[in-house]
């Protein structure tokens, strides 16, 4: 039987699609499932559809389609340079998101997504340059994030603290945000017992619940079901619409007809 990625390679390229670009969407999905450990037809659907949704993406948005307006600049990074060892990650990256606004950061492999990131966040610090942002930051890591032994109600409660909420209604909101992603009763499993696509839901919910201006998501739907997913997305839009600045790190790029602006690192934007 042809693999997955053949099929979808070819379909790719009957489509008209580039070389250059079928390599780097190809790669970029052997990458995704080799991080979730998902098998290509369950993560993306058939490979004829979607070579079908990776062409629409690729082609120019109508200008005239409705954007929420976008308001003063949440985050902005300047001459982001980021060393480890001998090797440069990132050099001179420069980065604005508005509010109401979600950009996408996408590039090859190990090209400094997960680490601008991070800088974004104040969890790494650059060699140089600098990053402001107006407002609370909510960070949503790629893995870990939480804490074993701690439930998810635990999580919330410890988040929830951080922006002065109670035990009673953080551990509300928390289960008010995890609906929103399909989960029903995250209440007293500990953490180190939850599957890894309800990890990524709980990380997603902490970031929600500490109600952050800029949201900052590492490839947050790892292992999220079809309809989780779709949620994931009504979730960014809704967070755009209440004018917050939306970052999301991603690998799909079918998924780029979904925000307003794409950062290529490695490329001018
Ligand atoms: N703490 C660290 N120490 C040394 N090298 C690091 C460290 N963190 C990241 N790197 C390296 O920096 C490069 C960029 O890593 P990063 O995780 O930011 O890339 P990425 O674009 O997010 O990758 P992927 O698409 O695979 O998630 C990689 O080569 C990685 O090995």
């Amino acid at each position: 039987m042809q693999d997955w990625f053949d099929v979808f390679r070819s379909a790719l390229l009957r489509r008209g699609v580039p070389h250059a670009t079928v390599r780097q969407v190809v790669e970029e999905a052997r990458a995704h499932t080799g991080d979730s450990g998902e098998p290509p037809l369950s993560a993306f659907g058939g490979p004829e559809a979607y070579a079908d949704a990776v062409v629409a993406s690729l082609t120019p948005t109508d200008p005239g389609r409705t954007r929420a307006p976008r308001g003063d600049v949440l985050l902005r990074a300047r001459g982001i340079t980021k060393r480890f060892g001998r090797r440069t990650v990132l050099r001179d990256v420069a980065l604005d998101v508005h509010a109401g606004e979600v950009l996408a950061i996408v590039g090859a492999n190990g090209c400094g997504k997960s680490t601008l990131l991070k800088i974004c966040a104040g969890m790494v610090s650059p060699d140089s340059g600098t990053v402001e942002i107006a407002g609370r930051v909510g960070y949503c890591p790629q893995d870990g994030g939480t804490i074993e032994f701690l439930t998810a109600d635990e999580h919330f409660q410890l988040v929830g603290a951080g922006r002065g909420l109670g035990r009673a209604d953080a551990r509300e909101h928390g289960r008010t945000w995890a609906g929103r992603l399909d989960w029903a009763d995250p209440g007293a499993t500990q953490a180190r017992h939850l599957s890894g696509g309800t990890r990524q839901k709980l990380n997603l919910t902490m970031s929600a619940l500490s109600e952050p201006d800029v949201l900052l998501l590492d490839e947050p739907y790892q292992g999220f079901d079809r309809g989780t997913y779709l949620n994931f997305w009504d979730l960014v839009w809704a967070w755009r619409d209440r004018g917050r600045a939306v970052v999301v790190v991603t690998h799909l790029l079918a998924e780029l007809d979904k925000v307003d602006t794409v950062l290529t690192l490695g490329e001018s934007r």
